[in-house]
């Protein structure tokens, strides 16, 4: 199957490497996203991958085309690649269909073909009315709608995506997100998509790469990512949730209620020394009433807040440990609960 290939791709900027060795296998028409942090070296990879930047290692190959490795740099219009930036750049003076049809009219395409490629542009990203509007006319979400159209015209097998929605406000980026996901199923192009909004990754991609100082950390569905990361920075990066110590775990590995619920209580007890960190996820953390009981841990409340549909909950442990539960009802401070955990997820040791 035709893939976009990055095998230990690396960019230093003198004694600097921004990206270290990144491998990434990308299936034809996947939505993929790289996700980090400011500085990561996300931008840089997006940039090497459209020809901005030449490579300092590795290579980048798409369908078994080398586009990029030692001494080999192909300019980005041979690349097959469109890119969408946050800033849109689109051209003031010209209209919306003369932005989108801009690339067809560089090649030589004319008339009716090229009304008809614009028009079907338009189409897709639902902005046929304004064809003949000029960009300071339209919001941000629909000039970045715009420079999606002009992208799909040339029919690219990758769309590159750098923050496109990093402009705009929080209203406005849930309904671009809307139309991201249906350009995708409708011109089934392979996207890679930069951003350092994790809800953002996890709500359009596919498949998440995230990246730390220029490391890849974990490649991975956002379900995946979620439910078993592999480090506790990931872990405390995506979602929710608290990390406890809990003795006699693996790394890597469910951890089950009994396990929880032992390795706790040996750990209050300061029964054991070695120690693992232990993920454990608000919605595994049920609150199941208040005072003593056989089943259960015993904790207080030290924090509330609303949420609307649910109340967040701190819970002490004894011990000093801390967890974090939600909760139909408000708790009141200090107030002693008893707690099941449901199930943990045992992280590496290093962060
Ligand atoms: N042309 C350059 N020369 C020197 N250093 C650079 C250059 N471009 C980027 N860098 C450095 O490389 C590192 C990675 O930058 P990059 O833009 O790829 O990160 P990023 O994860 O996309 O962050 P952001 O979201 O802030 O753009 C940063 O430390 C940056 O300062």
């Amino acid at each position: 199957m035709a893939e976009l290939i990055l095998d230990q791709v690396s960019k230093q900027y003198g004694c600097d490497t921004v990206v270290d060795q990144l491998s990434l296998t990308i299936q034809q028409g996947a939505f993929v996203a790289l996700l980090g942090p400011s500085g990561c070296g996300k931008s840089t990879t997006l940039r090497m991958l459209a020809g901005f930047e030449s490579l300092s290692g590795g290579s980048i190959s798409l369908n078994d085309r080398v586009l990029a490795a030692n001494g080999i740099h192909l300019a980005p219009e041979l690349r097959d690649m469109g890119m969408v930036f946050q800033s849109y750049a689109l051209w003031p003076h010209m209209t919306v269909a003369e932005n989108v049809g801009y690339a067809l009219r560089v090649r030589g395409i004319k008339g009716e073909a090229r009304a008809r490629k614009v028009r079907e542009a338009l189409e897709v990203v639902r902005l046929e009315p304004y064809a003949d509007s000029a960009p300071r006319d339209l919001s941000g979400g629909q000039r970045q709608r715009v420079a999606l159209a002009r992208c799909l015209v040339s029919e690219p097998a990758v769309v590159l995506l750098d923050e496109p929605l990093a402009n705009l406000d929080r209203h406005l980026r849930a309904s671009m997100e809307d139309s991201f996901r249906e350009f995708h199923r409708r011109t089934g192009a392979t996207m890679v998509y930069v951003t350092h909004d994790q809800s953002e990754a996890m709500s359009l991609a596919d498949q998440v790469a995230v990246m730390q100082h220029g490391r890849l950390v974990q490649w991975a569905t956002p379900q995946q990512l979620y439910a078993t990361p592999r480090t506790a920075w990931l872990a405390d990066f995506i979602g929710e949730g608290c990390i406890l110590d809990v003795p006699a775990v693996t790394a890597g590995q469910a951890v089950d209620s009994a396990a929880l619920h032992q390795g706790l209580m040996r750990a209050a007890a300061l029964e054991v020394t070695a120690r693992a960190p232990v993920l454990v996820r608000p919605q595994h953390v049920h609150i199941c009433g208040q005072g003593g009981g056989a089943q259960g841990i015993a904790a207080r409340v030290i924090d509330t807040a609303y949420r609307g549909e649910r109340f967040s909950v701190r819970l002490r442990l004894a011990g000093e440990q801390e967890l974090l539960a939600y909760h139909p009802h408000a708790l009141a401070l200090d107030q002693e609960v008893q707690i099941t955990l449901e199930q943990g997820w045992a992280l590496e040791q290093h962060p």
